[in-house]
């Protein structure tokens, strides 16, 4: 049984599946990938198989298989690991459940079934109660994402009575641009400790003032230095040094988003800042041009997000 922790807080970085060129996983870069992490972005904490994880595109056992590995090499390094294990089979999702608890993860993140939905709070409820009973000792998220999945269900509407149902929940990685949702979620769980992870990262300065105690996102894979630096003016109050962070991680993603986001995009970003390659995606998904490459790029030099800065002062835009 994993030890109790503390509330999970900070930043979690939504792990990359790093693959080879032929479209396999490849493992062999996992430790390097934890300790860049650790070292270089000031991250500790991590959340494998979800969206940017491609975790719905692998199969059951690569699922436990990448869990394994991120588990075993984060051992002593890392804070916590928060495997998602959602699932359209209810079935495949528990064993999933089963097996981050036998590996010792410290936690599971589900999202809702996507396919034959819920189509009301209590039957999702009634999903996500099956899931966690699967892992009794671990702590367990609702993985809140309705663009993705086309739940819509209110996260708010949700957390209302979950404990009394599911007795491990701990807390919301909610990746919604809604902050009444969310809001809302903070506001009437304040005697509870819950997590309230926010995963709209171009958006969570916005997100901290509502509550949020932490964050999930695939950009703190190679912001999360930058991201860091937000959340330390944020604590102090330095309110005015927190808005140019976030406007800062906000000219970058502004700029991709025009581009065209997603995981297939992070990939190539992710290869290009840590220096670790990431590989291509795996169908549906397509590797990204190698115009993006070029493009992003640039404009990571021109931020001095990149160590290796060569452009002349005139053209950086770099953030304090
Ligand atoms: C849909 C999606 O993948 N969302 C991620 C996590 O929830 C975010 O980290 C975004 O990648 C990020 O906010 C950039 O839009
Ligand atoms: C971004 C995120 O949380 C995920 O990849 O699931």
């Amino acid at each position: 049984m994993a030890s109790p922790k503390r509330r999970l807080q900070g930043l979690v970085a939504a792990t990359i599946t790093p693959m080879t060129e032929h479209g396999e996983i490849n493992f062999s870069v996992i430790g390097q990938y934890v300790d860049y992490l650790v070292e270089e972005q000031g991250v500790k904490n991590i959340f494998v198989n979800g969206t940017t994880g491609e975790g719905l595109s692998l199969s059951i056992s690569e699922r436990c298989r990448v869990a394994e590995e991120w588990v075993t090499r984060g051992r002593n390094k890392l804070d916590q690991i928060v495997i998602h294990v959602g699932a359209l089979s209810l079935k495949e999702s528990q064993e999933l459940a089963q097996h981050a608890a036998k590996i010792g993860a410290d936690g599971i993140a589900v999202i809702a079934p996507f396919f034959l939905k819920p189509w009301n709070k209590d039957i999702l409820v009634n999903f996500l109660k099956e899931v966690a009973a699967a892992a009794p000792a671990l702590p367990f998220y609702y993985y809140h994402i309705p663009a993705l999945t086309g739940v819509k269900i209110r996260a708010e509407e949700l957390l209302d009575g979950i404990q009394e149902k599911i007795p491990t929940f701990q807390g919301l990685k909610f990746s919604d641009t809604d902050l009444l949702d969310f809001g809302q979620c903070v506001d009437q769980n304040r005697q509870r400790q819950f997590a309230f992870l926010f995963g709209v990262d171009e958006q969570l300065l916005s997100a901290l003032v509502m509550g949020a105690t932490g964050a999930v996102g695939s950009t703190y894979n190679y912001l999360g230095k930058k991201t860091n630096q937000m959340l330390e003016a944020f604590e102090r109050k330095d309110f005015s040094s927190a808005l140019n962070y976030q406007f800062c991680i906000q000219r970058f993603i502004n700029f991709v988003v025009k581009l065209g986001f997603g995981v297939s995009q992070t990939k190539a970003i992710m290869t290009l800042v840590s220096g670790i390659p990431m590989g291509p995606p795996r169908l549906p998904l397509q590797k990204v041009s190698r115009e993006f490459t070029d493009h992003v790029e640039a404009k990571l030099k021109s931020l001095d997000f990149l160590s290796f800065t060569d452009l002349k002062d005139g053209n950086l835009e770099p953030c304090s």
